[in-house]
C-alpha cells in the first residue's frame, strides 16, 4: 500500500491501568501497548492482562511488546492479551523475527534503535521480515531498559527513508515535540510511553488527550511537509 493510502496511527504504549487504557480510546488511539517485561516499570503481568485488554473491545488495535522472547512466553503473552501486532524490542535477529511471524501467525513490528546514521544498516534485512518498523532511541549500554527511557534522537536520521514498510516513530516524543518531529519526518505513525507519563509506568489521562490531538495535528501537514526527504529526492 502506497504510504499516502495509509491511515496515521498514533501508539499509546505502556498500558496498566484501566483509566489510561480509556483515556487512549476516548481520545481516538489507533494502538494501544501492553509491555511484558519485568524489568520495566509498565509491566503488566499476565494474571492482570485479561480483564484489561477486554476493555479494548475492537476499538484500537492491541500490541503486545516484548523483549527477546522464547516460544514459551510468546505463547503466554498471546493467550492473554490476545494481540493484533507483537512489537518486537529486543535483539531479536532478522530470523528470529521470521521465525517468529511464522510460528504464530501474527504481524509483527521490530523496533530499531537509532543514535547514528550505521545504526540503519540493518534497516533492509529487518523491512524484509517484519511487518512494521519502529525506530527507537538506541539506550546507553548497560541500560536497564532497551526502550521507554523517554528519550529522543536526531530525527533528521529517519528522513526520507525508502522502505517498502509502515514506519513508526518514537523514543522521548511529547504532545510539545511531536508536531517538530513530524515537520522533519514522514512517518506512518508514532508511538509513545514516557511522555503521556507523571512519573515512569503511571500515566496521565490529560496527557495522553494532548498527545493524540497534537500528532493528529502534526500528522495531517506532514505530508506536506518532509523538507529533508524532498532535498535527498532532488
Ligand atoms: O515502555 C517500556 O517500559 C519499554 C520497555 C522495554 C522496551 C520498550 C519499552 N517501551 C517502548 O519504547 C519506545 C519509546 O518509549 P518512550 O516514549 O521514549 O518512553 C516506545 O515504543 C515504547 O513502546
Amino acid at each position: 500500500m502506497a504510504r499516502d493510502d495509509r491511515r496515521f496511527e498514533v501508539k499509546i504504549c505502556g498500558i496498566r491501568t484501566a483509566e489510561a487504557l480509556d483515556a487512549a480510546l476516548d481520545a481516538g488511539a489507533d494502538l494501544v501497548g501492553f509491555v511484558h517485561f519485568p524489568k520495566s516499570p509498565r509491566h503488566l503481568a499476565l494474571a492482570d492482562a485479561p480483564a484489561l485488554v477486554a476493555r479494548v473491545a475492537g476499538r484500537a488495535g492491541k500490541v503486545a511488546l516484548l523483549v527477546d522472547p522464547d516460544d514459551a512466553l510468546l505463547r503466554d503473552v498471546i493467550a492473554a492479551v490476545s494481540p493484533d501486532i507483537l512489537q518486537l524490542h529486543g535483539h531479536e535477529t532478522p530470523e528470529r523475527v521470521a521465525d517468529i511471524k511464522a510460528r504464530f501467525g501474527l504481524p509483527v513490528m521490530k523496533a530499531l534503535p537509532v543514535a547514528r546514521r550505521e545504526d540503519l544498516a540493518v534497516l533492509p534485512a529487518y523491512a524484509a521480515v517484519a511487518d512494521r518498523i519502529l525506530f527507537d532511541a538506541k539506550p546507553d549500554p548497560g541500560a536497564l531498559l532497551p526502550g521507554g527511557n523517554g528519550r529522543p534522537f536526531d530525527w533528521a536520521l529517519v528522513a526520507g527513508l525508502d522502505v517498502n514498510r509502515p514506519l513508526m516513530l518514537s523514543g522521548g516524543l511529547t504532545a510539545d515535540n511531536v508536531p517538530q518531529a513530524l515537520g522533519l519526518v514522514r512517518m506512518d505513525g508514532v508511538d509513545v510511553s514516557s511522555g503521556v507519563e507523571d512519573a515512569p509506568g503511571v500515566k496521565s489521562p490529560d496527557k495522553i488527550r494532548a498527545f493524540v490531538a497534537a500528532a493528529r495535528r502534526a500528522a495531517s501537514t506532514s505530508s506536506l511537509q518532509d523538507p529533508l526527504s524532498k532535498a535527498r529526492a532532488s
